[in-house]
């Protein structure tokens, strides 16, 4: 997921493109496109034999092999219609994740080619054939879409639009990895998981729904996190990848997968309103690696959990990955290598802004690579593959206290002042009554008028005791990150014009006052 470098918030980059952080975008460039050798890379890149002009596009299907894989699909199609006639279908479906046959990510097992097809099929002829009159696509690129396969990484929020729509469109396999399961709060935004699927892993019922919507296309769902050990004989497998995922290391990862197996890397990212879409490793167009070489500092990064983000932007950047997919795969149109597409919804704006082309000196693809072999991407961003493990370790443990320890002295009427440092918008969400609320960016910016606020409050505090020992100031955001960085600016304050300030941070902030404390407080 990722920001438009317009991101609110200013400095954060996104977890997603490693924008925001910006590249250094140079105008004027031509885009690098290698002409020649391009068909044959786009040939090996989407599988797919060019049928000759000779080949018949028939809807009558000509050999014995076609015959039969015509009838089982008419059949599977006639089975499909009289359940959706019996109005039950969805009810029996819903456990039919269970039954999902998975990828395994460990060591993927080789799988067998998609067979070569030189005719559709008259079922075949219908189901598409509002794509199949244009005649950018046609009967040839249809075969070409069949024999097709897609490796998406990352089942949620863009990952289900993109899937939805290969799906939809015919591609011949689509893998899919996730290690996630299916939250509540995903369901604003992961189109393809319904409420019964809470607490299913993404990948089966990413793959369970899409079966339902089209079950000629064959689906690999793998239950896992996309590793270094495993990633490129995974990525080797498949013609085109999709980088549908929410964390700078698997950004690394799957691009240098994708440069080291020569496969087209389609990238989305969308954050808060904004989103952003590029191909790389495609048609000598720049990897990843050549726009972003460095990763960005971690605390800089912001997520869909931090940042938000609205569902239709990332059905909106997801439906463009797949249109993009769909092209390289059907081999229409020119594809968007070397470019960056950027959305900003508020301003239902597009832009496209043209790249650095491939770098001569870039660490994978450049002339003279370092990188030949797959990394330790955690280590190289300083920063985990999942956005699970998002707790930042700013302070020392005497400078915080957990939330049990923060109710006991709630408990024991201990004057002090709870600071709440989250944005407006979430203190809006929810509160804690008691709680002064300044947001961390008017701590940042030393804004005169909120400490003098907190000064009040401390001041106000204290008439209330005896104690002559400076009161304590327990600061608290959503996950303690936040809070953290505000005990270290509450700490550097002067003391000559503040007083001295006692500052802790509440460790895991309000998420943990939710599940350990008050499970009534609402999750968010
Ligand atoms: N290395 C990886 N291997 C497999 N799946 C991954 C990897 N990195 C990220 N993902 C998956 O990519 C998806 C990204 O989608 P998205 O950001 O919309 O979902 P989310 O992480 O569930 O959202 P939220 O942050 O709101 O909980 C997630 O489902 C996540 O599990
Ligand atoms: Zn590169």
């Amino acid at each position: 997921r990722g920001c438009g470098p317009r991101s609110a918030g200013g400095s954060a980059s996104c977890a997603g493109c490693a924008s925001g952080w910006r590249p250094s975008w140079r105008g004027g460039d031509t885009a690098e496109q290698e002409e020649d050798g391009e068909r044959e890379r786009d040939e090996a890149a989407c599988g797919a034999r060019q049928p000759s002009a000779a080949e018949p596009a028939r809807g009558d299907a000509g050999d014995a092999e076609d015959e039969d894989g015509a009838r089982g699909l008419r059949e599977r199609l006639a089975a499909e219609l009289a359940r959706g006639d019996s109005g039950d279908a969805d009810e029996e479906d819903e456990d039919d994740d269970e039954e999902e046959e998975e990828g395994s990510l460990g060591f993927p097992a080789e799988l067998p080619p998609l067979p070569a097809r030189s005719a559709l099929s008259a079922a075949e002829i219908l189901r598409y054939s509002r794509q199949l009159v244009l005649p950018e696509l046609g009967v040839r690129g249809q075969l070409r879409l069949a024999r097709s396969s897609v490796l998406v990484v990352g089942c949620g929020g863009l990952g289900c639009p993109l899937a939805q729509y290969l799906a939809a469109a015919g591609v011949g396999r689509l893998g899919l990895v996730d290690h996630d399961v299916v939250e509540t709060s995903n369901l604003q935004r992961q189109v393809l998981h319904g409420e019964a699927r809470r607490g299913r892993p993404k990948a089966r019922s990413a793959a369970a729904a899409l079966r339902r919507l089209n079950s000629a296309v064959q689906y690999v769902p793998y239950r896992g996190a996309l590793r270094p050990r495993s990633a490129l004989r995974l990525v080797r497998q498949y013609d085109i990848v999709a980088d549908c995922s929410d964390n700078v290391p698997t950004r690394y990862l799957v691009s240098d997968a994708c440069v080291l197996a020569g496969k087209p890397l389609v990238s989305g990212s969308a954050l808060r309103l904004e989103g952003q879409l590029a191909v790389y490793n495609y048609r000598g167009g720049p990897c990843y690696r050549c726009l972003f070489p460095r990763p960005p500092p971690p605390d800089t990064v912001t997520n869909c959990a931090d940042g938000g983000v609205l569902g239709a932007v990332t059905g909106i950047i997801g439906c463009l990955q797949a249109l993009e997919v769909l092209k390289i795969a059907s081999g229409m149109g020119s594809s968007l290598s070397g470019y960056m597409l950027m959305f900003d919804a508020l301003e239902g704006r597009f832009r496209n802004i043209k790249l650095r082309p491939r770098k001569a000196d870039c660490a994978v693809c450049g002339d003279s690579p370092s990188v030949t072999c797959l990394q330790d991407y955690e280590a190289f961003c300083g920063s985990c593959a999942t956005d699970k493990c998002r707790a930042l370790q700013l302070l020392p443990g005497a400078d915080r206290v957990s939330v049990q320890q923060y109710k006991a002295l709630l408990d024991a009427r201990v004057p002090h002042v709870l600071l709440d440092v989250r944005p407006p918008v979430e203190a809006e969400i929810c509160r804690l009554p008691h709680a002064l609320h300044i947001p961390l960016r008017s701590l940042q910016d030393r804004d005169q008028e909120s400490l003098q606020r907190l000064q009040n409050r401390i001041g106000e505090e204290k008439q209330r005791t005896d104690d002559q020992t400076p009161l304590p100031v327990y600061v608290v955001c959503k996950l303690g990150n936040d809070s953290q960085k505000a005990v270290k600016i509450l700490q550097e304050l002067p003391a000559e014009e503040f007083g001295s300030v006692v500052a802790k941070d509440i460790k895991g902030g309000l998420m943990a006052w939710a599940t350990k404390i008050d499970s009534t407080f609402p999750q968010y």
